[in-house]
C-alpha cells in the first residue's frame, strides 16, 4: 500500500478544477495504456464539485467516454431517481452531459424494485457485479480501478464507512449494507476497505474548515476503525487533495509549502 501524499490548493474551486484536470489526464493515460479506464465515483460536495469542474473543462473532450467504466464507492439506499442518491447527483453534475456508454455505468442498486428495503441483498448483488468484471490480472473479486475517488466526512468517514461501525471492520466482503449511519440517510451501501485498497490510485478530497480536524486526525496514523479515511490507500498512490482551509491543522512537514 502507498504512503499518502498531500497537495494543497488555494480554495475549493481551484481544488476541484485541478482535480478534474488531473483526472482527465489519468483517464486518457489509462485508455492509452490499457484501452479502457475505470473510475470509482464518490458522492458529497467535493466529489460533485470535481464532476462539475470536469463538465466545464474544454479538455473533457480528450476522454473517450465510451471506454470508461464508472463505479460508485457508496450509495444512499433510496429509490431510483431520488435527488439524494449519489448517482442522481453525478448524472446532474456530469454524466448527462457526456457520451458515456450506459453498459459501462454501474450505479449501486436503488431501494425498491428488485431489492425492496434489503440493503444487504443489494450490496451482495453489487459485489457480484464487481466480481464478474474482475479478471485474472486483478487482485481478488474487484477490478483494479485506475482511480477511486473519496470524499472525507468531518468525522473521517469515507464512502459509507463510519468510525467504529461494522462496515469499517469488514475484511472479507467487498460491498456491505450499512444500517444506522450517523449521517442521513441511515441505510446505505458501501465498498469496504479491502475493495477500496484494490484501486491503483485512491484520491481523497476535502475542502473547508469543517474538514480540517478530520484531515489532521486521518493523516496522523490512527487506527482505521476510529478514522476510516486513514485506511483508504491505493496500491500505487494515495493522494489527498485539499484546500487551504482543510489543511490548516496539518503539520507543515506533511506537504511542501510551495503546493499551497
Ligand atoms: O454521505 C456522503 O458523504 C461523504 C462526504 O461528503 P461531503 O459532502 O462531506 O464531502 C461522501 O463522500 C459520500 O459519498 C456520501 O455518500
Amino acid at each position: 500500500m502507498s504512503t499518502p501524499q498531500v497537495v494543497v490548493h488555494r480554495d475549493k474551486e481551484l481544488m476541484a478544477r485541478a482535480a478534474a484536470a488531473r483526472l482527465i489526464t489519468k483517464i486518457v493515460d489509462a485508455q492509452a495504456a490499457r484501452g479502457v479506464a475505470s473510475v470509482v465515483l464518490t458522492g458529497g460536495r467535493n466529489g460533485n464539485g470535481l464532476l462539475a469542474a470536469l463538465a466545464e473543462s474544454p479538455a473533457r473532450d480528450a476522454v473517450d467516454w465510451s471506454r470508461l467504466d464508472l463505479w460508485w464507492g457508496d450509495e444512499r439506499f433510496l429509490p431510483e431517481g431520488d435527488p439524494e442518491r449519489n448517482v442522481t447527483q453525478a448524472r446532474t453534475a456530469l454524466l448527462d452531459a457526456v457520451p458515456v456508454d450506459p453498459r459501462r455505468v454501474h450505479p449501486m442498486p436503488a431501494a425498491g424494485a428488485a431489492y425492496g428495503s434489503d440493503a444487504d441483498a443489494a450490496a451482495a448483488a453489487y459485489a457480484g457485479e464487481l466480481a464478474a468484471s474482475a479478471g485474472p490480472e486483478d487482485h481478488g473479486d474487484v477490478p483494479t480501478f485506475d482511480v477511486l475517488l473519496l470524499g472525507v466526512g468531518p468525522d473521517t468517514h469515507v464512502a459509507s464507512l463510519f468510525p467504529e461501525h461494522p462496515g469499517v471492520r469488514e475484511t472479507e466482503r467487498t460491498v456491505v449494507g450499512v444500517h444506522g449511519a450517523p449521517k442521513p440517510p441511515p441505510t446505505r451501501i458501501s465498498l469496504t476497505l479491502p475493495a477500496i485498497r484494490a484501486a491503483r490510485e485512491v484520491w481523497l478530497l476535502a475542502a473547508g474548515e469543517d474538514k480540517a480536524g478530520a484531515v489532521a486526525v486521518a493523516l496522523s496514523a490512527p487506527g482505521e476503525v476510529q478514522a476510516p479515511a486513514s485506511g483508504a490507500r491505493g496500491r500505487a498512490r494515495t493522494l489527498w487533495l485539499l484546500d487551504r482551509a482543510a489543511a490548516v491543522k496539518l503539520p507543515p512537514q506533511l506537504y511542501p509549502p510551495a503546493s499551497a
